[in-house]
This record gives structure tokens, sequence and C-alpha cells, in this order.
């Protein structure tokens, strides 16, 4: 059986996220990005902002560096030029203070195929791993408890048991387990690479559904190719042209 690090506390309330309610928009300001050593710019004048709570698109031809836009918000490369920033509203609805650098850190990204991955041979170590146990003060645990209970009900998984191995999991469900390691911190932004890739039918209505729920709480930015299951989900879409230009554009579809 896996140990649990803390006893697991009930949250309660209508919000899944209402502890924090911090919104967002991340912002991208004329960012251009050429890989250390090479002469062409993968990204070039990119400037376009996600308003919060919402579900943004990029589209694109194979190449055209969309991966590459992501592991920047990631923080995974720096901008050659420009900036990305994130402008926090409080609860008002008012902007919190001036705009600031988006923390990596504050980003929560999932890759393609993130099962794959997956280092834990049960639920519960995989979704804390890297959390402090013995040393942690009571406070900490419980914080955590209820941010691990909070992450853990949000994508659904409340109904498993935690001792069960991710691998077992169906395709459906270890996305789920992903987005949820994704959750623990509360993102100002969720980035997703590719969803739906490698999944059947039914897990991909499931991914959507989940999406749309998560969708109420959080901002979303999504990669993919996927383009008419996730178009009822869209509220803004770029295309990404050969050359690394982003341009707004309605989905094609
Ligand atoms: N470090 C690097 N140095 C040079 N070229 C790179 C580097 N990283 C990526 N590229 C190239 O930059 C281009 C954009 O790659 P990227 O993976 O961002 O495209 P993509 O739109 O995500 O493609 P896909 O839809 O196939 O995932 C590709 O031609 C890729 O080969």
């Amino acid at each position: 059986m896996a140990s649990a690090p803390f006893a697991l506390l009930s949250v309660s309330g209508s919000s899944m996220f209402q502890q924090t309610v911090i919104s967002a928009k991340p912002c991208f300001r004329d960012v251009s990005y050429r890989p250390p050593g090479t002469q062409i710019n993968l990204l070039n004048g990119v400037s376009f902002s996600l308003p919060e709570k919402s579900f943004g698109l990029i589209f694109g031809r194979s190449g055209s560096g969309k991966t590459t836009l992501l592991q920047l918000i990631a923080g995974l490369s720096k901008p050659t030029s420009g900036s990305i920033y994130v402008q926090r509203y409080g609860n008002d609805g008012n902007p919190n203070q001036s705009p600031e650098l988006l923390p990596p850190e504050r980003v929560g990204i999932v890759f393609q195929f993130p099962e794959r991955y997956f280092v834990a041979d049960n639920v519960l170590d995989e979704v804390t791993f890297g959390w402090p146990r013995q040393r942690a003060s009571l406070q900490l645990k419980e914080q955590l408890a209820s941010k691990l209970q909070r992450a853990i009900t949000s994508v659904g998984l409340h109904g498993i048991s935690l001792d069960k191995d991710p691998h077992s999991l169906s395709g459906g469900y270890k996305r789920r387990l992903a987005l949820a390691i994704q959750l623990v911190q509360i993102p100002d932004l969720l980035i997703l690479d590719e969803p739906l890739a490698g999944l059947d039918w039914k897990a991909r209505a499931d991914v959507v559904k989940l999406l749309k729920h998560l969708k109420k709480e959080l901002t979303l930015l999504v990669v993919s190719h996927d383009l008419k299951e996730l178009a009822p989900l869209v509220d803004r879409s770029w295309r990404m042209e050969m050359g690394g230009v982003i341009k707004e554009e309605p989905l094609p579809v």
C-alpha cells in the first residue's frame, strides 16, 4: 500500500480553486527566439495575449514553432528579445499591480504523451513526487494534503485508489493524472501540447470534457492539430506560420 505522507482533508465548496482566486492574463510582447549558436529565428516578433479563464488554441503546420513557443512560456528557454509577462487581477476584477514577468514556476505544462514520464508505482507518489515528508511541519502537511485533495478532485480522480499503479490506468485517466500533478500549485497558466494525441475516441471525449470543466477556473493555452474536437472550447485561436510568425485567426473547421 502507498504510504500517505499526510491524512487527506476534505475540501468543500462549489469552486475547486476557491481558496486562491487569482486570475491572470498572460501576454507575449514582441517575442523572438533564436537557439544559441544558430542563425535562424524560430519565433519572430510574436505578440498576443490570452484573457484570463479562457481557452486559447495555437495551430499550424508541423515545424512552424508551436512547441518552441510553449517551451519559452514554461521557462525551458529564454526569448532572444521581447518579454512574456502576466497581468494579475483581484476578485473585484481590477488589475492588482503592474504587469510582471511570468514566473516559470507559475506555469503548469503537460507535454505530449505525459504518461511516458510517470516515475512512481502508485498514484499518490506520482502526484506528491518531490514533496517534503517526515520533516514537514503539521501545518505544511495539512496545506499539502488540502492541495492534493483539491487537485485530485478537480480532475475527477477522487474515485480511484491512490495505491493504484499509474501505468495501469486507462489512457484518459493517465491524462487526468498528468493534469492533477500540474494543478497542485494552481498555475497562472496551464499549457498543453497535443492533449488528445494517442488516445482512443472515448478517452479523447473524456479529456475534452475535463478541459471544458477546467476552463471555468483556469487560463489554458493549447497546441493541437485536433481542431474539430477542441473547437467548442476555444475562445481565441492563432495560426503559427512557417518562420515563427503568429496571426489571430478563427479555426478552419
Ligand atoms: N534547438 C534548435 N535548433 C535549431 N532548430 C530547432 C531547434 N529546436 C527546434 N528547431 C526547429 O524549429 C522548428 C520548429 O520546431 P517546433 O517543434 O517548435 O515546431 P512545431 O510547430 O511544434 O512542430 P510539430 O507540430 O511537428 O510538433 C522545426 O523546424 C525544428 O526542427
